[in-house]
């Protein structure tokens, strides 16, 4: 049996319509010291002691700043999301975010609901509506900070609106690249992006070069009366520069997925709670691909969509057994693990190394099962954090 912590609420997806998607061989339990896996929406695990037997962290969804990577890589522990599962959920709230704050539909709701017990509703709204003129996004420049599942949805979405779309990803993916519309024009900073813009849309995750990406310099090149929009993370933005250029009229509004204590306070802001992925389709992706990777990598061996080790994927074992060493990527690791199964009872028929940053894994197909004596061996490595034997029984 392999146990599977799971937090937050993925559990109902996991279990939606009564039937448990975890399937056979696996169950849940509430002690961290006893799982193999955690299965995490966005629960803050970056203080957590993921105790001895956690071999895996999946994320229900894209950003993964609540989980300890490196920590996490050093330990052995491969951590996965789930890149584009919640993509277009992300992309339609945002596109519906920039065509309603175009124009004055909230203040015109809010004059309605203010007015509800008025006798002559009918026509003081046909008298008060010159207050809410708008304008339209056809024809305006929007920039897309970062094109990747999100933003590349985002910035079709918007070219297909007939807004003149910029988008700046200096680490564009060759698969994002082919889904862009060939209008979209890439520029190489974020100044060009900024320069003139009527809407800027922020897709990045949060990491040291993103942090406060968006802040005053940047916001100064933007049309007077912009509007930002920040479905990414709260600390794309430098908020006490965005509150500033809210005061002083420079931006007209600020669309956000992030309450925080100083967001909840600026004028002309319209925040949702972190629910850019909040629908049904969205959940359910999210969950079904967090738990798939995380079996396969339990069952198999087979990494996909990790963020602290790289993509490795040999399918299921067909020979007497599989060694999976997750280690450091440092010089004669395959040297060290080889010349140790030379000495073995076991033959290696088949093996792969993949090494990203400062991590490798390295999967080999052995023609039979390798002995305690030699797997103590493998893990006497220095710079082995972490190595076990896959046999169609299951192994620690
Ligand atoms: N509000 C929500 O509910 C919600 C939902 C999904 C994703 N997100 C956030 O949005 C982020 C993007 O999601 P995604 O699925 O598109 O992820 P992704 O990994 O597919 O795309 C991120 C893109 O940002 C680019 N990038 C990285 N550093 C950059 C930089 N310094 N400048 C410009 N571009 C840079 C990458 O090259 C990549 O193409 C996530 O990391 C997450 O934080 C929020
Ligand atoms: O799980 C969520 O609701 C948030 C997900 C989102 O922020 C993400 O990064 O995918």
């Amino acid at each position: 049996m392999r146990y599977v912590k799971i937090f937050d609420n993925i559990a109902k997806q996991i279990t939606r319509d009564g039937v448990a998607k975890l399937g056979e061989g696996y169950e849940k339990t509430d002690d961290v010291n006893q799982a193999d896996a955690i299965l995490v929406r966005a629960s803050d695990i970056r203080d957590l002691d993921f105790g001895p037997n956690v071999r895996c962290v999946s994320r229900s969804g894209a950003g993964y700043n609540n989980i300890p990577i490196e920590r996490c890589a050093k330990q052995g522990i491969v951590v996965f999301n789930t890149p584009g599962g919640n993509s277009n959920a992300v992309k339609e709230l945002v596109v519906g975010m920039i065509l309603v704050n175009s124009r004055g539909t909230l203040d015109g709701m809010r004059w309605v609901q203010s007015n509800a017990d008025d006798p002559q509703i009918v026509k003081d709204a046909e008298k008060n509506k010159k207050a809410f003129v708008g304008r339209e996004a056809i024809g305006r420049k929007v920039g897309v900070v970062g094109l990747g599942a999100v933003g590349s949805k985002v910035a079709n979405a918007l070219e297909a609106l007939g807004l003149d779309v910029y988008g700046y990803d200096p680490y564009l993916s060759v698969e994002h690249a082919w889904q862009l519309n060939r209008n979209v024009k890439r520029v190489d900073s974020m100044a060009e992006l900024c320069r003139n813009a009527d809407y800027v849309t922020l897709h990045v995750p949060s990491k040291d070069d993103t942090r406060h990406m968006m802040g005053a310099e940047m916001i100064s090149l933007m049309r007077d009366g912009a509007m930002l929009i920040n479905y990414a993370r709260a600390d794309i933005v430098d908020e006490p520069a965005v509150d500033a250029a809210l005061r002083s009229g420079k931006l007209g509004r600020f669309v956000c997925d992030f309450a925080t204590p100083l967001t909840t306070k600026m004028p002309n802001t319209l925040i949702t709670p972190h629910m850019g992925a909040c629908t049904a389709e969205a959940e359910a992706n999210c969950a079904t691909m967090a738990v798939s990777q995380m079996k396969d990598y339990l069952e198999q061996g087979t990494i996909r969509n990790s963020v602290n080790y790289p993509d490795c994927d040999m399918g299921p074992c067909h020979t007497g057994g599989r060694i999976a060493a997750l280690h450091a990527n440092v010089p004669n690791m395959i040297g060290q693990i080889s010349g140790a199964l030379a000495q073995s009872n076991a033959n290696i028929q088949r093996m792969s190394n993949e090494a990203q940053d400062g991590s490798a894994y390295t999967l080999i197909d052995t023609d039979q099962p390798v002995d305690a004596a030699t797997m103590e061996k493998l893990r006497a490595i220095p710079g082995v954090y972490r190595i076990r034997q896959i046999v169609p029984a299951i192994t620690r």
